[in-house]
């Protein structure tokens, strides 16, 4: 006899994954772009993209379904979430997340074997893996780190600050971006060589690159130059070992003058009881198949950190997203 359950099971299967795989789709064709001047037909869109109308057609009845894109009398058309986020140039858009997330993806995949191996299954390693992937990365990182620049001045006031570190910045849209909104801040992106070096032409860029010089440096060794006023570690400490990220957090922390501020953020900030954000909570999952002992630590586990740096009391804000910053002064 089928287990009364099994129905609604295979409906959750067919509901969220089929549709974010229709919308990734969508974002590698950058069908919402095209469509950003009103509605097409599939013939005129697959001519503009290039590709084979039929094949392109089952895709756009896909994302009608998915509520992404509406069908009318005169062809697809952008839905207002898709105009929004979906659209290149619009100061909203998430669409280039496209080459992360399929790379997140791919990695979710192999949690199975991840979890059997004991061995990350789809590893991540900053040394090893090549330039283009690795510059891939970051561009898929950068529409993230130039929106979580936003959720950071939201919350918090840099209109005192005069120098923020972005310590393992990545693309540096983040520090950037801070760097744009505040006419009198100076910003340094520290990472290991290579990325830092990957990241310099699309600093170049970013609105605020130009304010923002580069340091090379692995933070789990040694502390950036100087003393400043803010120090970040955005999806830093998630992939770092508990040992490292310690030794992160306590450099990070001699990096800053007394009373300046450091900032963690990102996806892998977890409740005590393992249970919430949502994000944080799958993330942790994602990471065991990145990452040999890369993870989403726990409030209380980024407190004890924080103190042994010589910085609290810790103030911590949960975004929409699940994603979090929690913050912390440098006690003089
Ligand atoms: C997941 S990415 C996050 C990038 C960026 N903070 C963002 O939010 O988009 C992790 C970053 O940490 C850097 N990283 C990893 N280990 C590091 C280390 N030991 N020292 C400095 N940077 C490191 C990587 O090169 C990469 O840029």
């Amino acid at each position: 006899m089928t287990d009364p359950m099994a129905p609604e099971t295979i409906q959750r299967l067919q509901a969220g994954i089929p549709t974010a795989l229709a919308m990734l789709a969508g974002m590698q064709l950058e069908v919402f772009t095209h469509l950003a001047a009103g509605p097409r037909r599939s013939t005129e869109l697959a001519a503009s993209l290039g590709v084979d109308e039929e094949r392109l057609s089952r895709l756009l009845y896909a994302l009608v379904i998915a509520e992404l894109l509406e069908y009318r009398d005169d062809g697809f058309a952008n839905r207002p979430e898709a105009a929004r986020f979906l659209v290149k140039g619009q100061p909203g858009y998430i669409g280039g997340m496209h080459e992360l997330l399929s790379q997140l993806w791919h990695a979710d995949m192999l949690t199975a074997k991840s979890i059997r191996s004991g061995h990350p299954a789809a590893l991540h390693d900053y040394a090893a893996v090549s330039d283009e992937e690795m510059a891939a990365m970051l561009r898929g990182m950068h529409p993230s780190a130039v929106s979580a620049a936003q959720d950071f001045m939201r919350h918090f006031d840099f209109s005192q600050c005069r120098s923020v570190v972005d310590i393992g910045g990545g693309s540096g849209g983040l520090v950037a971006t801070l760097c744009a909104a505040h006419p009198g801040l100076q910003g340094t992106l520290f990472d290991l060589p290579r990325t830092a070096s990957l990241a310099a032409p699309i600093l170049k860029e970013t609105p605020g690159g130009d304010r923002v010089s580069i340091e090379h440096g692995d933070i789990v060794r040694a502390s950036p130059r100087g003393e400043h006023d803010a120090v970040v570690l955005r999806a830093l400490v998630q992939v770092l070992s508990r040992d490292a990220a310690a030794r992160a957090i306590a450099n990070a922390a001699r990096a800053l003058r007394a009373g300046g501020t450091i900032y963690i953020a990102g996806g892998g900030i977890l409740d005590d009881d393992r249970l919430a954000p949502r994000a944080a909570v799958f993330l942790n999952v994602t990471f065991m198949n990145l990452y040999p002992a890369g993870a989403s630590y726990t409030e209380s586990q980024h407190r004890e950190w924080l103190a042994a740096a010589g910085c609290g009391p810790l103030r911590r804000v949960t975004l929409p997203s699940g994603g979090g910053i929690i913050a912390a002064r440098k006690l003089g």
